[in-house]
């Protein structure tokens, strides 16, 4: 179990993270989604005790991460690949992680084939591995002192088609015995095929969280004109959050509102529907444009990057 109660992180004027609050049960995978800059790592690290927040708590199997006996064996933690010791090998790097934390070195041989690294990757020093190889490699640490709990923040990142599945299977399977799962991605399919529950986040806030079906099934509205960018003009000045899509314009906001607004600028659709069923792309175009859309209005002088929604979180 993952509890993270009203965290917020400042750097000085800037606040990374604000208020976020949600729980990662065992037996789900939750997918942590936001664009870039969202705030989803400095969030992780605080969950890892990494970054110190500036207010709230985050708690891992009932303790801060910092106050567990022998973190390890209670959550594995996989925030960046790229950070390991290159000058080791595969196997070399497991072996240390395992005295470090009184795991049995014959478990390194398991590991090491549940995250498909053969015999001559293990051997091979960790700087001559691929992104891929050094995700299956982090994969590994996190896996080998048998957490109840991981924490992967990108963790396809580099890995082939082949992989991705891999890994989908992998996370599915330590749910399934009961784990929990915290992983953030950009790539949406594969969060939508792999998890229970989702957290969005954006502009440090949380824009959206709850059962991934249900999040899926939820509002929006998928709108088309030939002059698109009329439209997106007109739904811009109604105060609408407006975001492109692949099939046409998502507006978060019921098809009444958005054919109203149409109607009142003049402008001739082609299409008007509730954009449910578009899948989690589309949900999270919709749920990102309304961060920024409030946050627009809230401070208009500053970036997307650093807003602050004032809107109570979409259920
Ligand atoms: N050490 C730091 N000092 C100052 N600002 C920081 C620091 N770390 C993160 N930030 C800022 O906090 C915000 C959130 O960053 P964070 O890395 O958590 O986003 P993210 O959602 O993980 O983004 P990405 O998907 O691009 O990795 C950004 O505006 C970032 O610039």
């Amino acid at each position: 179990m993952i509890e993270v109660a009203q965290l917020t992180k400042r750097y000085g004027r800037h606040t990374a993270v604000e208020d976020v609050s949600f729980r990662c049960e065992p037996g789900t995978v939750t997918g942590f989604l936001g664009p870039n800059g969202a705030g989803k790592s400095t969030t992780m690290r605080m969950i890892c005790g990494l970054t110190p927040p500036t207010t709230g708590t985050a708690t891992v199997a009932g303790r801060p991460y910092r106050q567990l006996p022998n973190p390890g064996r209670t959550v594995g933690v996989l925030l960046d690949a790229s950070a390991q010791h290159a000058g080791r090998t595969g196997r070399e790097a497991l072996t240390v992680a395992a005295a470090t934390m009184g795991v049995d070195r014959r478990t390194v041989g398991a590991v090491l084939d549940r995250v498909g690294l053969n015999a001559a990757a293990a051997k091979r020093r960790v700087r001559a591995y691929s992104l891929g190889m050094r995700q299956r490699l982090g994969l590994a640490h996190a896996l080998l002192g048998d957490p109840q709990v991981l924490v992967l923040d990108e963790p396809a990142n580099g890995l082939d088609p082949e992989g991705i599945f891999w890994m989908r299977g992998l996370l599915r399977d330590f749910a399934d015995r009961g784990g929990t799962v915290l992983l953030s991605s950009h790539l949406l399919r594969e969060v939508e095929a792999v998890a229970d529950r989702l957290v969005v986040i954006g502009g440090g806030r949380i824009v959206a969280q709850g059962d991934k079906d249900e999040l899926l099934a939820g509002d929006g509205t998928l709108v088309r004109a030939r002059d698109r960018a009329a439209l997106r003009g007109a739904l811009e000045r109604a105060g609408l959050p407006v975001s492109e899509g692949t099939a046409g314009l998502i507006v978060g906001a019921d098809t009444d509102a958005v054919g109203e607004a149409a109607l009142a600028a003049g402008v001739a659709l082609t299409e008007l529907r509730p954009a449910g069923g578009g899948g989690l792309e589309q949900l999270f175009l919709t749920l990102t444009a309304q961060a920024d859309n409030t946050a627009a209005a809230a401070h208009p002088t500053v970036s997307g990057a650093t807003v602050r929604p004032t809107e109570e979180p979409v259920r």
